[in-house]
């Protein structure tokens, strides 16, 4: 809920990273900013008043935030040039600083702003650096994004680079061609650089364009860093919550989850979750990663013969269950086997042998929802190469595997927009995929639990173990830690993870299922 409240918290549970603005949030440079560009429109103002006869109306703070602000350099000076019915004609790249126009305007700024902080260093905030401190070390990744082309040298005086998983600075934006703040793309790239998706991640901005831009990114959350201008002006642009000092920004660390490669390898610590198979185990397995490797394409992920011939002798043995984010008849297309229980759109659709049939109640009602968002996706997507659609019966899976680098900003923000008209769907992401479905409190681990009491394995003497590669599969695991196991397939990856154990690839996945079975076969020999 948006508020200029005083306190917030970054939770692990909710996030993965924190996109830092630079200037004003981090270090002190704002100001120095402010002060280059009054330099250079004071005097432009003054000389121009001095010609026509006119009165001289200097550049102020509010100019400063409303006008110029966090927007790239020479967007800020057709901004507020605009703003007082001037312009000056573009110019070239080529222009020097004695040029009026907007290219020579934005070099003497520079020259301006380099001069100063030569003069005077840079000065950090020194509660941004703790939190940065603070969040890095209870697992976030950090990038920071910025519209200044300085923001390399500035990172570098202040000594930061070190604190930063990811830079997007106005060199990058403009090698890339995206529009700058308050466009969210450059925080949408700081977030894919990251490797998370929007809504796992907090943008910190000082600038009103920021926070739009954090706001039209559909971010987890957007904190606003009041360093000037009136209280609530923030939160009116879009932001969350409002602080005056980062201070007040609390970190809470996730305690169950530690990076992948700190997981242990089950295959080498078989005697260990041996020992907790004292009584019945239920085995429930994601299927893309998992089952069958990652392939470009979704229809050509099909089950290889070895693994359905160690799924069908490990459904005769013990509840063998497949939760999927596909669609259900597509799984059990792809399974083909009798004997397993199978859930797709992950968990919202359930089937088993015999009577087991559940379909979310509430997730029904928005079928309809779900069936706009298929339609808008497909029509604004229809222009990006490589962009597909995959319509589930409870979700809508947009894939951008195949999608140039210079071109993801726009699906991600096409797929942000149209969840914004459909609040009652949520966006989550995984393997180059973001997935739109229904609002509601229920995931994999729910579902895990749904089956467990349909096929009465509730409560103490089961184990139930959960094998998966992604994101969604988390949920699972959070859901059965300290009650079940948890199997993470790593891969090549590298994040934070909540299962207790790992995998190395889909072939580690069938030795495991394997010594499963040998383990059920001698324990009710
Ligand atoms: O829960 P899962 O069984 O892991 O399903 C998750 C998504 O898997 C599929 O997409 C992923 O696998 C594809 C085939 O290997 C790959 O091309 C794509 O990039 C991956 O995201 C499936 O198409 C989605 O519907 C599932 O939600």
């Amino acid at each position: 809920m948006a508020s200029p409240s005083s306190t917030v918290v970054l939770s692990r549970h909710e996030l993965d990273a924190v996109l830092f603005d630079l200037d004003g949030v981090v270090t002190r440079t704002a100001r120095v900013h402010a002060a280059a560009w009054k330099r250079l429109f004071d005097a432009y103002l003054e000389e121009r008043a001095k010609r026509t006869e006119g009165r001289f109306q200097p550049f102020t703070e509010e100019d400063y935030r409303r006008f110029v602000d966090g927007r790239p350099r020479l967007e800020g000076i057709r901004c507020f040039l605009e703003s007082r019915g001037l312009s000056v004609p573009e110019g070239t790249p080529e222009d020097g600083p004695e040029a009026e126009t907007v290219h020579g305007f934005g070099v003497r700024k520079n020259a301006y702003f380099q001069e100063a902080l030569k003069r005077q260093g840079v000065e950090v905030y020194p509660p941004a650096v703790r939190l940065l401190e603070q969040v890095r070390a209870a697992g976030f990744r950090t990038a920071v994004v910025t519209s200044s082309r300085n923001g390399e040298a500035v990172l570098r005086a202040a000594g930061l680079e070190h604190l930063f998983d990811a830079r997007v600075d106005g060199v990058e934006a403009g090698r890339l061609e995206l529009p700058g703040k308050p466009a969210p793309d450059t925080f949408l790239e700081g977030a894919r650089r990251l490797g998370v998706v929007p809504e796992r991640a907090a943008v910190l901005e000082d600038a009103r364009s920021g926070v739009q831009a954090g706001r039209r990114g559909g971010f987890g959350c957007v904190i606003g860093v009041r360093r000037s201008g009136a209280e609530g002006a923030l939160v009116k642009a879009g932001a969350d919550v409002e602080v005056a000092e980062l201070s007040s920004v609390a970190v809470e660390a996730d305690m169950e989850t530690r990076p992948m490669r700190e997981v242990p390898l089950a295959l080498e610590r078989r005697e260990e979750w041996l020992r907790r198979m004292t009584g019945r185990v239920a085995v429930f397995l994601d299927y893309d990663g998992t089952l069958t490797p990652i392939v470009p394409n979704p229809e050509d992920a099909r089950l290889g013969d070895s693994m359905r011939a160690t799924l069908d002798e490990l459904a005769r043995c013990i509840p063998v269950a497949i939760v999927s984010g596909r669609d259900l008849p597509m799984l059990k297309e792809f399974v083909r086997l009798q004997g397993v229980y199978f859930a797709g759109s992950h968990g919202f659709d359930i089937e088993g042998p015999g009577e087991h049939r559940f379909q979310h109640e509430e997730g029904r009602a928005l079928l309809p929802e779900l069936d706009a968002a298929e339609r808008e996706l497909k029509a604004v997507l229809a222009g990006i190469p490589g962009a597909g659609v995959e319509r589930k019966r409870f979700s809508v899976a947009v894939h951008w595997r195949h999608v140039e680098d210079a071109r993801l900003p726009e699906v991600e923000q096409a797929v942000a927009a149209v969840q914004a008209r459909h609040p009652k769907l949520s966006r989550s992401g995984g393997k180059k995929v973001f997935e739109l479905r229904p609002n509601i409190d229920w995931h994999k681990g729910r579902a895990v639990d749904w089956l467990l009491k349909a096929l009465g394995l509730e409560g103490e003497g089961v184990l139930p173990v959960f094998v998966g590669d992604d994101l969604t599969d988390e949920d699972a695991f959070r859901t059965l830690k300290g009650r079940g196991l948890g199997l993470v397939v790593r891969g090549d990856e590298e994040r934070p993870t909540a299962a207790d154990y790992a995998l190395r690839d889909v072939e580690e996945v069938r030795r495991f299922l394997g010594l499963l079975i040998a383990h059920v076969r001698g324990a009710t020999r």
